[in-house]
């Protein structure tokens, strides 16, 4: 059954006087279309623009059409962590993934967002563990908090708009119960704890029961219902406390998202991402509170959840609580922020991940292959390669696809692992024609395509967060002189060589002979020289200088962090 217009109006209104109260803002630029006073079940595409990307939307469990409710902009929200212990992998992985989804979503296709992330900086953990640690909660969850934006900012993850901190808007949360208790959706008990009462949303209840535990929460035995939850929890003695119409308490753990979202976002919104197990029941109580507040048939339009990272031969996903983590520091020590993204990349953001030496190898090892194409491409351009006749127009044309097949697969879900099987793909044709010869017999140089590839592949990598750049230049003063001294060692090296091995004039030693010239090998008082040019390459190799000798010509590159991580 429709909603008659007067009764939409009436629910707008309803959020418009909250405004007055200070307390929420409905976005004034959002159509209220989906607002109403019936409740239903079903999906509804939203009214709006349509991206043209599809997307899987856990409220429905396909791929649906990304349509937002204004043109070119998205409202996102995500559910930040619980600040009581090191971030670990497992986070890295959720918060990384996203960020290459809303760097994909920006700089691909133009949308620009605004990301708003919650610090739950109280709860029953941080409580407990600050007991242990016999340290105040509030400092123990800014420690960790700290901790977490420093290892974020390491890992390239872009900052939301703005962090909030659950502590920093208790009344804000205080003020949404009392919207819900007042539309008849949630009611006190004896002991001053406030509950949902997930009964009285019917059917509406248990959108995502199929994915988490569905066991409801343990709590009061007023509890109406085992699966109602709490909205607020009765003060205990030496817990931290806010003062409430219902007694002194705090918020329970999902009304915070409902309120900051709704305090942000209005009635509606876009985009709400979360790791797997945020499904049920933290998402399906975010939702079942934000609909009975606002009082609204469609609160967030598509839910996106990452898959979970578990140690390889692990059933168990890396957490806090179950104390099988590696720390994002610790990794750090060994891996870099674009292998790891790397590692991210070649998944789909919804599938769960092993971690494992293998994994990471060949995140690596992919990485690496990216890097060397782009020197050997750079090599070639400035005339230190000498290569074979290069089939110019097809390279044009493997990069036009391969730019176009990005795009599609990117729009589909996101699919970064087939987006880097195209990119690699681009770059297996370009070595096969980087392929140096001794001679160059006639054969025409190309080296623009070569640019547009390797302009290309830095581009969208830096796009997806990986930045090429970085690998190879570090910017202190002190390895740009070294990576000067290597340059001019490479060099002398190679006209020692050189020299060692040049020959007599063979063009005029055939005249005298008549003979085919035989082959060439050096003249025996040279060759000390190229014995020590090889001691060089091979002595400079495990302190992780590279060089490639290539006809005439020598090439190098840096490979220290792999000798580092083997050692
Ligand atoms: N192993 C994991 N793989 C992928 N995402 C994860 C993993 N662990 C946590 N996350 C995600 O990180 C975000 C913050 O999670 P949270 O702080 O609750 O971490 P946690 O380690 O699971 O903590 P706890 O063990 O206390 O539940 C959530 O979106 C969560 O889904
Ligand atoms: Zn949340």
């Amino acid at each position: 059954m429709r909603p008659c217009v007067s009764l939409v109006r009436s629910a707008v209104w309803s959020c418009r006087l909250k405004v007055s109260h200070g307390a929420f803002q409905t976005n004034p630029t959002v159509p209220k279309r989906t607002l109403c006073m019936e409740i239903r079940s079903k999906w509804t595409r939203p009214a709006g623009y349509d991206t043209g990307i599809k997307t899987f939307n856990s409220l429905t469990k396909q791929n649906e059409p990304l349509v937002l409710a204004q043109e070119g902009r998205a409202t996102w929200y995500s559910c930040g962590p619980t600040v009581y212990d090191h971030a670990h992998l497992g986070h890295a992985c959720s918060y990384v993934r996203f960020d290459i989804l809303q760097r994909i979503l920006t700089r691909i296709f133009g949308i620009n967002i605004t990301h708003v992330m919650v610090i739950t900086d109280i709860d029953d953990k941080i409580i407990q563990r600050s007991l242990e640690e016999r340290i105040s909660p509030l400092v123990l969850a800014r420690m960790y908090e700290e901790e977490f934006k420093r290892d974020m900012l390491a890992l390239k993850v872009l900052p939301p708009a703005v962090y909030m901190r659950v502590t920093e808007n208790v009344p804000q949360i205080v003020a949404f119960i009392e919207g819900i208790i007042r539309n008849g959706h949630a009611y006190t008990t004896s002991q001053g704890d406030v509950y949902f009462d997930t009964r009285s949303i019917g059917s509406r209840y248990g959108k995502f029961a199929n994915m988490g535990n569905a066991a409801g929460e343990s709590g009061s035995k007023d509890k109406r219902d085992p699966r109602d939850f709490a909205l607020w929890k009765a003060w205990k003695p030496l817990e931290p406390f806010w003062e409430s119409p219902w007694g002194r308490g705090r918020p329970g753990w999902h009304i915070e998202c409902s309120t900051i979202a709704s305090s942000v976002f209005g009635s509606q919104l876009d985009i709400h991402s979360g790791g797997i197990d945020l499904a049920f029941p933290h998402h399906e109580n975010e939702i079942a509170q934000c609909e009975a507040y606002h009082k609204c048939d469609q609160w967030g339009n598509y839910f996106l959840h990452s898959g979970h990272l578990h140690l390889k031969g692990s059933t168990e996903k890396m957490s806090k609580s179950l104390k099988n983590y590696i720390t994002i520091k610790e990794f750090l020590q060994s891996f870099t922020a674009n292998e790891f993204r790397l590692f991210c990349l070649l998944s789909k953001y919804r599938s769960a991940i092993d971690y494992s030496d293998a994994s990471m190898n060949e995140a690596r090892s992919t990485l690496s292959s990216i890097s060397s194409f782009i020197h050997n491409a750079q090599a070639y351009m400035q005339g230190h390669l000498q290569c074979q006749d290069i089939y110019e127009s097809f390279l044009w044309e493997r990069l036009s696809f391969t730019q176009a097949t990005v795009r599609t697969v990117l729009s589909d879900d996101f699919d970064t692992p087939k987006a880097m099987d195209a990119i690699m793909s681009l770059i297996h044709h370009g070595n096969c024609q980087l392929q140096p010869v001794t001679k160059v017999v006639g054969s025409s140089r190309c080296p623009a395509v070569f640019g547009a590839m390797l302009s290309y592949i830095r581009d969208i990598m830096d796009i997806l967060g990986v930045d090429l750049l970085d690998e190879k230049a570090s910017s202190s003063a002190e390895s740009s002189i070294l990576h000067n001294v290597v340059e001019q060692l490479v060099r002398f090296r190679s006209e020692v060589r050189n020299f060692a091995l040049s020959v007599e004039d063979e063009a005029t030693q055939d005249l005298h002979t008549s003979k085919v010239p035989q082959r060439k090998t050096p003249q025996p008082d040279r060759l000390p020289l190229l014995k020590a040019c090889d001691a060089l390459r091979n002595d400079l190799m495990p302190l992780g200088v590279e060089i490639k000798d290539r006809g005439p010509n020598s090439t190098w590159e840096i490979k220290q962090q792999q000798k580092e991580k083997e050692g």
